[in-house]
């Protein structure tokens, strides 16, 4: 069996769908940050903090590479950014994974993430206004990785039962 690739921007909801497609299916579902922090023994915010992004993005290709050799069946939710450093999005294109992009509008990110913003260290300092114009532009440059997934599924006004139903679609 392959192993299910959940990829986009921050707030699109890898962590949330991965969680209930994997009670639907039975398949155990991983998010690559709770990895991340168990192997650093910190939470993100801690690793941005005392060891700064190029350390992280290390260990997030590190961790990724990992998972990608177990033999176990996995649904993986990965970090927004992790497509987009060290060719982490070559590996997308593998025959023996199924890699979704979870496709957000600009202001369905912002809704999702003005009150979610703590934990992601790379907006947690961002005022409203600033926030709207990073992800506008963050999402501009990011899409050519994401771009790069096998398939992709509209999220915007969907509950998480029908993004669930989609990708259900997707693996039938
Ligand atoms: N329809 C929806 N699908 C997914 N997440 C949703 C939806 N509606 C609201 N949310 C909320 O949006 C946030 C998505 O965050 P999360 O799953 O951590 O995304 P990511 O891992 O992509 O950053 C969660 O707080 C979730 O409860
Ligand atoms: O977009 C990014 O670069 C990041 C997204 C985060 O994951 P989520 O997309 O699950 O919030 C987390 O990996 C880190 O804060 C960096
Ligand atoms: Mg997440």
């Amino acid at each position: 069996m392959k192993k299910i690739i959940l990829l986009g921007y921050m707030g699109c909801g890898k962590s949330t769908i991965a969680q209930n497609l994997s009670k639907i299916t039975n398949i155990p579902f991983l998010d690559l940050d709770k990895c991340i922090e168990k192997r650093a023994n910190l939470s993100i915010n801690e690793i941005f903090e005392q060891h700064g992004e190029v350390y992280f993005r290390k260990l997030e290709h590190k961790m990724f590479v990992e998972l990608l050799q177990s033999s176990e069946n996995n649904i993986i939710g990965l970090g927004g950014g992790t497509p987009c450093y060290a060719n982490n999005h070559e590996l997308l294109k593998r025959d023996d994974v199924v890699s979704v992009y979870l496709k957000a509008s600009i202001n369905t990110l912002y809704s999702r993430l003005v009150h979610n913003k703590s934990k992601r260290p790379l907006i947690a300092n961002m005022n409203e206004e600033e926030m709207k114009e990073f992800i506008a532009k963050h999402l501009f440059d990011r899409s050519f990785y994401y771009n790069h997934a096998q398939h992709k599924v509209s999220v915007d006004d969907k509950t998480v039962e029908e993004t669930v139903q989609d990708i259900l679609e997707i693996l039938a």
